[in-house]
């Protein structure tokens, strides 16, 4: 039972500025400490090098930042395969959403086969054309599924990190027009906050971990703060009403430390300048805790 801590301080990929110290609110939420409690050996290995938005010029609105993410996704990669390797499961502290390209290439690279589960208020499928804002943050599980720009498409070394059965998306409410078509395209399973209302977390979690699980040597988890309701947590950038409610998300990270599948964990989104003392924070180490296993009694 080791984890590995590792930030990833982007905030490139979004419109409004304060993901990058996601990370550092994370861990000041007592995060390791919470994670030894539970009986894990915990190492952090600190924060990847982000370059400062304030020293980069924006060369194409269209795909903002892309060369600077690009660049810090293909030193992801490996350090997370590199990780894996080593039998740890990776804990990534974003950052905006951009961060997964490169935690997921590097997931995908050591497992072979992997099944994503994406929590999100967003379908995070645009494409360089049909993306409204150019940010890359919106555009990072349809890159990881092979769609977009070339240089992001094959950050890791290959394209299409899973296969589109074996990833489901979950929360969703706010989804671009032209987004949607390309999910649709895409394959993948969408379980709209609808389809929880109606359904409930519990058979939601079940149909994703058996999509994730089928055929694959594992699941990566890729949580954005903004799929839960912002009154619980207010501390996202791009906040959508009508979230999953706080035991939603802590039952279905319980489902997934019951699964046993659970390969590599990110939380991403947590922006601690609109955040509300923390609490945004707290509640990402709180999710952490229970998608590795911590139980009530
Ligand atoms: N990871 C996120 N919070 N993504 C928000 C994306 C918002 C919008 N769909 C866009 O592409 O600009
Ligand atoms: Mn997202
Ligand atoms: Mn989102």
């Amino acid at each position: 039972m080791k984890v590995k801590v590792l930030g990833i301080p982007v905030d490139l990929g979004a419109n409004r500025r304060g993901v990058d110290m996601g990370c550092s609110a994370i861990r000041y939420a007592n995060l390791q400490n919470g994670l030894e409690k539970i009986g894990y050996h915990v190492e952090d290995y600190g924060n990847l090098y982000v370059p400062n938005a304030e020293k980069i010029k924006i060369k194409k609105t269209s795909l903002k930042y892309a060369e600077e993410i690009i660049e810090v996704c293909e030193r992801t990669a490996p350090l997370i395969s590199k990780f894996m390797e080593e039998g740890f499961i990776p804990l990534i502290l974003g950052g905006d959403h951009s961060i997964s390209i490169g935690t997921i290439a590097g997931c995908s690279n050591a497992l072979g086969d992997v099944g994503i589960i994406w929590f999100d208020a967003h379908g995070d499928f645009n494409t360089e054309e049909t993306s409204p804002s150019g940010n890359i943050h919106g555009m990072s599980l349809g890159a990881s599924l092979g769609y977009g720009d070339e240089m992001l498409v094959k950050v890791g070394g290959k394209k299409g990190k899973a296969r589109p059965e074996n990833v489901a998306l979950i929360g969703v409410r706010d989804i671009d027009p032209k987004e949607a078509e390309l999910i649709k395209e895409s394959g993948i399973n969408v379980f709209t906050i609808e389809q929880i209302d109606f359904m409930g977390m519990r058979e939601i979690m079940e149909l994703a971990i058996n999509i994730a699980s089928n055929g694959t040597k594992g699941i990566h988890v890729s949580f954005d703060m903004d799929v839960i309701d912002p009154s619980v947590a207010p501390g996202v950038g791009t906040p959508v009403q009508g979230g999953i409610s706080y035991r939603e998300a802590h039952l279905a990270m319980e489902m997934v430390a019951n699964s046993k599948m659970l390969k590599c964990l990110e939380f991403v989104e947590v922006n601690p300048i609109l955040d509300n003392k923390n609490r945004t924070a707290e509640l990402a180490v709180s999710l952490a805790c229970s998608a590795l296993g911590k139980k009530i009694i």
